[in-house]
């Protein structure tokens, strides 16, 4: 098979660890990077144009792309759609996980647990939004971070209504969430390949930080998840239509709660904690796929 790993660094470990195992399996496995590709539209002959070539010979894309270029990757995802090629995840997907507000209203929506959020577009009521999520602390989140950047904890309502009328002047989004004390600076990630759960790991936040992100300083351990939490992730893969993906919950006391869901989910973390060979689950996906 020809597969297709869109994305930018070549030198990445997800990267890498996809090209080897693709390799492994007999694959022939190329990086091209979507912002060099052009995108040729006419009737009936979608095709892509890279370098000096067109890249009418791929039977599989695996789209690593990244939050800063979400619009064009998407693009040339789509656009391999149109010329029929399997996708591990589809470009209306990748997009539409980008967003957390439309991701939570459609998984609040399916009855997946979740702290308690609310939108708003003026920083006027910031006592009424504060009582909505329960009182402070809070969190607020600019919709479209990543890498825990963008997530603030307010622990004073005067703390909370100087970082809304900071993030309004930006004219950022963002949105406020209940703090959820509970899960002590600690969160779950579960890798899904397949609608599956492939593995899973606990993330604790180095000392005194609320956020536990990896390049924040956390660290990773591997984590066995009980049933509640095996359900939230499969049904947050199934509703954002991502059978791959990254499914990010916190542990509170009324039960898991999702924070976000990941269409381009790093493996070294999860790999090397869980010492699951991940990259191998999604190439032998793409194999039981493709001809779908
Ligand atoms: N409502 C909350 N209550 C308690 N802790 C939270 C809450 N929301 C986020 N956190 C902590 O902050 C971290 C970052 O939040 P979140 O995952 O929403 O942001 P992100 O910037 O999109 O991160 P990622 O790199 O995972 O995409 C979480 O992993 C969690 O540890
Ligand atoms: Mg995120
Ligand atoms: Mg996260």
């Amino acid at each position: 098979m020809n597969i297709v790993i869109l994305s930018r660094n070549p030198n990445l470990y997800s990267t890498e660890r996809l090209i080897k195992e693709g390799e492994k399996r007999g694959h022939n496995v190329e990086i091209i990077d979507p912002l060099k590709c052009d995108i040729i539209i006419e009737k009936e002959k979608p095709t892509i144009y890279y370098k000096d070539r067109y890249l009418d010979y791929v039977d599989a894309v695996i789209p690593r792309i990244g939050a800063s270029i979400t619009f064009y990757g998407c693009a040339v995802v789509r656009q391999f759609e149109m010329m029929g090629v399997f996708t591990i995840a589809t470009s209306d997907a990748i997009q539409r996980s980008r967003d957390k507000l439309r991701s939570l209203q459609r998984l609040s929506k399916a009855g997946i647990g979740m702290p308690k959020t609310v939108f708003t577009n003026y920083s006027r009521d910031v006592e009424e939004v504060i009582e909505h999520v329960g009182g402070v602390p809070v969190i607020i989140k600019l919709l479209e971070g990543t890498q825990g950047l963008g997530v603030v904890l307010a622990e004073t309502k005067n703390a909370a209504e100087s970082v809304l009328e900071a993030f309004n002047g930006l004219e950022a989004r963002v949105i406020v969430q209940e703090f959820i004390g509970e899960a002590k600076g600690a969160d779950i990630r579960a890798l899904i390949v397949e609608g599956q759960v492939v593995g899973a790991m606990k993330r604790q936040g180095k000392e005194g930080e609320f956020r536990s992100n990896l390049h924040r300083g956390g660290s990773a351990d591997i984590i066995k998840l009980n049933d509640a939490e095996l359900r939230l992730a499969m049904n947050a893969s199934r509703v954002l239509k991502l059978p791959v993906c990254g499914v990010d919950m916190l542990q509170s006391a009324r039960g898991p709660l999702l924070l976000e869901v990941n269409s381009t989910p790093g493996l070294e973390g999860i790999e090397k904690a869980t010492g699951r060979n991940i990259a191998k689950s999604i190439i032998t996906y793409i194999e039981r796929n493709r001809l779908l």
